[in-house]
């Protein structure tokens, strides 16, 4: 493999179909229940491997610190567990919406995991690599294993499921709600019943169940709550995550692109595909790295 050329990896986003809450662990954390799917859309990661140790991202975010970026903290995790000597010159463009319940960071540290695992030939398991990746954010797991899952405990028990892959308008409100508030806030309800999963009839499910974390951001963030009351004139509308991106479903491009051009200029949006399989899984799956 030659060390000096980049090589390019998806990083899709994820929704949450429905979010339950379905209970607190003494730490703090809470007990979830919610469907992940994958958005055919999200960033693009180049890798170059290097000879030394470093681990340099040449393409900082602004407001994110590179040693706090979760890109340069996959690579340091992976390089420590494996003890590799090798470093790596990574480039991020990022084209998801920072901090909207998309899961870019976490998807941007398993594209991260997954790729430098192949380039530097250190050959964890998706397993492996999938409990390294829950150390840097709850929903990794789900990138690594990059099919649309039922998710429980935290987001790292996965079921896989196929739901329906419609078509998604989604929106950004102008505003960021931080995920540790939503978890902290008093009027969060943290008691809706367990599911009794029967993935046969996973799409029933999806349509029957709702997301927690949404009335209490609608009730502080107005701009969730006009975005949101706007779109379900249009479409089945709602939140996705802790916020405060929503998504639209709807039948076809065309329909997603109609109510796209109405929204006004302010509101960030994109249309895409939820897919049960992520970008970054197709893609290993139809090239050889050389
Ligand atoms: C709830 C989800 C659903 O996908 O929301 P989004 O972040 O995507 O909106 C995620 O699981 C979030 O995952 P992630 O954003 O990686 O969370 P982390 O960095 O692990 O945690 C951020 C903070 O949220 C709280 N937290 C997170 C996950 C969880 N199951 N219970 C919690 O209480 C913790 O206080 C933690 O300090
Ligand atoms: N590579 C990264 N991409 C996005 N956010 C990152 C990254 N590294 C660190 N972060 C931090 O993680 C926060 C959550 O980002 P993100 O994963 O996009 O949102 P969410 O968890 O709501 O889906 C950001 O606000 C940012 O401060």
């Amino acid at each position: 493999m030659a060390h000096s050329k980049f090589h390019h990896f998806p990083s899709p986003a994820k929704l949450n179909l429905f979010l339950h809450i379905v209970g607190r662990r003494a730490n703090g954390y809470h007990e979830l229940e919610t469907v992940f799917q994958f958005l055919d859309y999200g960033d693009d990661i180049a890798i170059c491997v290097t000879e030394d140790s470093e681990i340099t991202l040449l393409t900082p975010i602004a407001g994110v610190n590179n040693d706090d970026n979760l890109i340069v903290k996959a690579a340091k995790l992976l390089q420590k567990e494996t003890q590799i000597p090798l470093g790596a010159e990574i480039k991020l463009n990022k084209k998801l919406p920072m901090g909207g319940g998309l899961g870019g960071g976490s998807s941007n540290a398993a594209t991260v995991l997954i790729a430098l695992n192949l380039l530097w030939q250190t050959k964890l398991t998706y397993q492996q690599l999938a409990e390294l990746g829950l150390t840097l954010g709850a929903d990794v797991p789900i990138f690594i294993l990059g099919s649309a899952a039922f998710a429980q405990g935290i987001g790292e028990q996965l079921t896989p499921v196929t739901p329906k892959e419609y078509i998604y308008l989604v929106t950004k409100p102008d505003c960021s709600i931080s995920t540790q508030a939503v978890f902290t806030a008093k009027e969060l309800t943290r008691d809706t019943a367990k599911l009794n999963l029967n993935i046969s009839s996973i799409d029933q499910l999806i349509e029957q169940s709702h997301n927690d974390c949404q009335p209490l951001v609608i009730k502080h963030y107005p701009e969730v709550a006009n975005l949101l009351a706007w779109l379900v004139e249009y479409a089945p509308s709602q939140m996705t995550g802790t916020g405060a991106c929503i998504f639209s479903r709807f039948e076809s491009e065309q329909e997603a692109r109609r109510v796209a051009d109405l929204l006004p200029q302010s509101v960030q949006s994109f249309v895409a595909k939820g897919v049960n399989q992520s970008s970054l899984h197709r893609y290993l799956a139809s090239v050889e790295l050389n």
